[in-house]
């Protein structure tokens, strides 16, 4: 359904995307996964034919040039721009019109998405008058009123409450059983989770690529969560043979190459004066397999 090779994006002399190759087949919820300025946003751009590559291929739909089947393309960019003094419903019809839908058929079809999104009940609202999380809906509402066989989305919960991100993920499900392909970007490793596949982005490279079944069963390490009190305790745990130490909100993962790591930290807590603490072996999220690779671990 979609296909990259060998593609490259410079801006002058930064490469914003380098020598990407990755496909998506039709029926999967795709994430494009990475920090600010790893390149999804111009990775995006270039699939669906807003900004040329500088080198490489890209087939979408089976066709090399997006223009050709834009019809079944739906686009939510990052920056959705809504007209603020129109309501949701005249927003919808906006964009109806642009696809060419004639009146009434608009009218039907936006009826439908707005109830789907559960945006009806606002409909005469005025866009600029939404919260942040109904605009994101009304973008991604406006995105479907031409019934896109492959829909991407630029990060489109950045920024939301995590109450309309549930909803807003439950919708993408939603789409997808129906048959839609979904393409997403997100920064956020739990929506990285619920993807069918997930490519996660550092510096214009994709990292790593898979189900996050696979992801994670490739995980090379043992990985331990630590709740302690007491500060300091990455030098606390300096002399333990630990490949990493990451901080997650109040606990600690610690990444080890075997288990026999652990009375050793015991006992490294203990030399410290920290006597109330618990170590238990995890397994690994996503977002440890990421914060691993962001650190070079791939190489
Ligand atoms: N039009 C442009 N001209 C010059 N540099 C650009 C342009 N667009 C993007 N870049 C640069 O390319 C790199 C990748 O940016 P991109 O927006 O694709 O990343 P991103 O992963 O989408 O991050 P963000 O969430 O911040 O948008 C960044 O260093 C950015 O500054």
């Amino acid at each position: 359904m979609i296909s990259l090779t060998n593609v490259t994006k410079q801006f002058g002399t930064l490469t914003a995307v380098d020598n990407l190759s990755l496909g998506v087949k039709a029926g999967t919820i795709f994430g494009l996964v990475g920090p600010d300025g790893a390149g999804k946003t111009t990775t995006i751009r270039m699939i669906t034919g807003i900004m040329a590559q500088t080198s490489g291929e890209i087939k979408l739909l089976g066709s090399l040039d997006a223009e050709k089947v834009k019809e079944q393309i739906g686009y939510v960019p990052q920056k959705f721009s809504l007209y603020g003094d129109l309501t949701v419903m005249e927003n919808i019809q906006v964009m109806g019109a642009l696809y060419g839908a004639d009146k009434e058929r608009v009218e039907e079809l936006g009826t439908n998405i707005l109830a789907f999104t559960n945006l009806l009940p606002f409909k005469d609202r005025l866009a600029d008058n939404l919260s942040g999380g109904m605009k994101q809906k009304l973008a991604l509402a406006a995105g479907l009123m031409h019934r896109p066989k492959v829909f991407f989305l630029d990060e489109p919960t950045t920024g939301v409450d995590p109450v309309s991100r549930r909803e807003f993920w439950q919708m993408l499900y939603r789409l997808n059983k129906e048959g839609m392909t979904i393409f997403v970007s997100t920064p956020y490793m739990d929506e990285a989770e619920l993807c069918s596949e997930v490519a996660f982005m550092s510096q214009g490279r994709i990292v790593a690529l898979g189900t996050p079944a696979r992801l994670k069963a490739d995980y090379p390490f043992r990985l331990f969560e630590l709740k302690a009190e007491g500060k300091q305790l990455k030098h606390i745990l300096a002399d333990c043979p630990l490949i990493d130490v990451n901080a997650f909100g109040d606990r600690y993962h610690l990444v080890a190459e075997s288990p026999e790591v652990r009375p050793k930290v015991e006992a490294a807590l203990q030399a410290a004066g920290i006597t109330r603490f618990s170590l238990q072996e995890i397994s690994p999220s996503l977002e440890d397999i990421f914060v691993h690779l962001a650190e070079g671990g791939a190489s």
